[in-house]
Formats: structure tokens, sequence, C-alpha cells
């Protein structure tokens, strides 16, 4: 029993498509917002959340990234990477005239993995951005009588009764979205649907302060141990420009070797460090559009 799930929602967001790629069952909880989601889980509301991380066009998912960092001790125990297709979809009543829509409400990531398209074919819609695709979609599909659209994936469309206009109108092809499945606790859960294709270890790094050749001493810790970083990411400590956290994140599993020698390492340097996680990641190759 994986316990009480959250996510950023409503339904139809992409976020609700990588929780039912994951996890069986019915009895999944939405929150409109990532903080409100993650606060869920410090509260004992729910005990997993699925958020999202990282796309691979628009970059980090600053807003999880920094809510992990400065608000909420949680841990990530799980990853999985999900294909993203935008499609431009508007109520029934506007499917004729769509060209001449006003206003698109998406969130932010969507909109911006869509800007070639919308210079090119909508150049003159405005936008108002939602706090998911969700919540887009429920919105247009609220208000049939003004001439708007939304931009999200087909779940959304077929959730909110909206009719896609245009398929596919991401501007790059390889389109994906990280999401983190995160807990109070460090623990190992079972995953009943997807089989893992690898284990990460993620870690929160800090520097000490004017200190000459730091990172490329904190990278080489991990470089003659032959551990493999898949991604090293740099967010402000917002105490001042120039103050950073690194997030690194390891290809393998926490061992009782070399992870924690190079912890023990880089606390030599003067750098304190932060176990995020150590936890298996999932990849979805396609999805079937199923409002479970
Ligand atoms: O709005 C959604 O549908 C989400 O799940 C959020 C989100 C994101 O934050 O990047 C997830 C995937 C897509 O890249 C666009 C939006």
């Amino acid at each position: 029993m994986t316990g009480r799930i959250g996510y950023l929602g409503p339904k139809g967001t992409f976020t609700k498509m990588a929780v039912d790629a994951l996890f069986n069952g019915e009895d999944k909880q939405s929150f409109k917002t990532i903080p409100e989601c993650m606060d869920a889980i410090v509260n004992n509301q729910i005990d997993i959340g699925v958020v999202p991380l990282e796309n691979a066009i628009e970059g980090s998912v600053n807003m999880t990234i920094d809510y992990l960092i400065h608000d909420q001790a949680l841990k990530i125990v799980g990853e999985v990477v999900v294909p993203i297709r935008q499609h431009l979809m508007v109520h029934p009543s506007n499917v004729e005239n769509w060209r001449e829509m006003i206003t698109i409400y998406s969130h932010p990531h969507a909109v911006a993995q869509c800007h070639h398209f919308l210079q090119k074919e909508l150049k003159e819609v405005g936008i108002e951005y939602t706090t998911s695709t969700g919540a887009g979609a429920e919105f247009v599909s609220q208000h049939p009588d003004r001439n708007i659209g939304s931009i999200g994936n087909e779940l959304a469309a077929k959730e909110y009764g909206l009719n896609i206009v245009k398929e596919d109108i991401h501007d790059f092809q390889n389109n994906h979205t990280r999401f983190v499945v995160l807990h109070r606790e460090n623990k190992e859960l079972q995953w009943e649907k997807l089989d893992e294709e690898g284990h990460k270890t993620s870690l929160i790094i800090t520097l000490p302060t004017d200190q000459a050749g730091t990172l490329h001493q904190v990278l080489s810790a991990f470089a003659w141990r032959k551990l493999n970083l898949s991604k090293i990411e740099s967010r402000p400590m917002k105490t001042g420009l120039g103050n950073y956290y690194f997030l690194i994140d390891i290809q393998q599993k926490l061992d009782d070797v070399l992870i924690p020698g190079a912890i023990a390492e880089l606390e030599t340097l003067g750098c304190s460090v932060e176990l995020l996680g150590s936890y298996p990641y999932f990849q979805v190759n396609g999805l079937s559009v199923s409002s479970k």
C-alpha cells in the first residue's frame, strides 16, 4: 500500500498523467499549486506528492526546486519521465472560428514550449497564465461564450469536453518532463505499474564562500570515484548576488562506500551537503488517455 497520493491538479494536467502512469487506484487528491501539494505532505494530509521538476524544452521548474531547498524538507523517493505533447483546444462552440481566438489560458511552461507555433499561427492572441494546463482547460470549458483556447494534453480535452483544433504544437518534438515523487522520509515504495530504468541519488551542496576552485574540487570528488553525474544546476540561495546552491544528480543508488566517501570529502572542503533522495526512475513511453 503506497498511501494517500496528491498531485498538481486539477484533473487533466500532465502531472495527473504522471501519477496515473505510476500508481493504480482512483483515490488521488489534486492540489491547485505545487507548494499546496508539498505542504500537504508535510502536514500529513497526504503521504506522497507528485510534482513537475524539469522540462526538456523549458528547463527546471524553479518553484519545485526552490520549495524543496528553502521551504519543505521533503525527500525524492521516485522519478518518472513523461513524453509531453501540447495541443491547442477550444470549447466545441468555437471549433469553426478558433483562428480568431482572443486569449489562450495555460501554464507558463506549456506556453513557452509552443512559442514558435503561437508566433506563426496566432500572433495577436493574448496569454493568461494559469496554475496548470488542466486549470486552463477547465476555465475554457466554463466560458463557452468567449472565443478562448487552452494549451494542454488530450486528457484535459477529454476531462473538460474540449475539441483539439491543432495537435502537437510544441516547438521541439523531443519534449519530455521529469516529475518527482515526494515523501516525508527517504522511503522505498512498492512500484506497481512500471519497471525501473535505474537509480539516482540527488544532493544539495552549498559551497564555502570565497574559496577559489571549490566547484572544481567538488566535481573531482565525484570524477575520480567514477560517479557519473546526470545533472548539475545552481539555484540562488536568496541571500545575495553570487550565492548559490548546487543540485547534483548522481546516476546510481546510494551505496556504502563511494557516495558517502564523496560526501565526506566535500564536507572536508567546507561544503555542506544534504541528501535529497536516492530513488528509482521510470520512463513512460506512450500515454493512454485514462482518466482514472
Ligand atoms: O500544467 C500541467 O499540466 C503540469 O503538470 C505542469 C507542467 C510544468 O510545470 O512544466 C508539467 C508539464 C508540462 O511541461 C507543462 C506544465
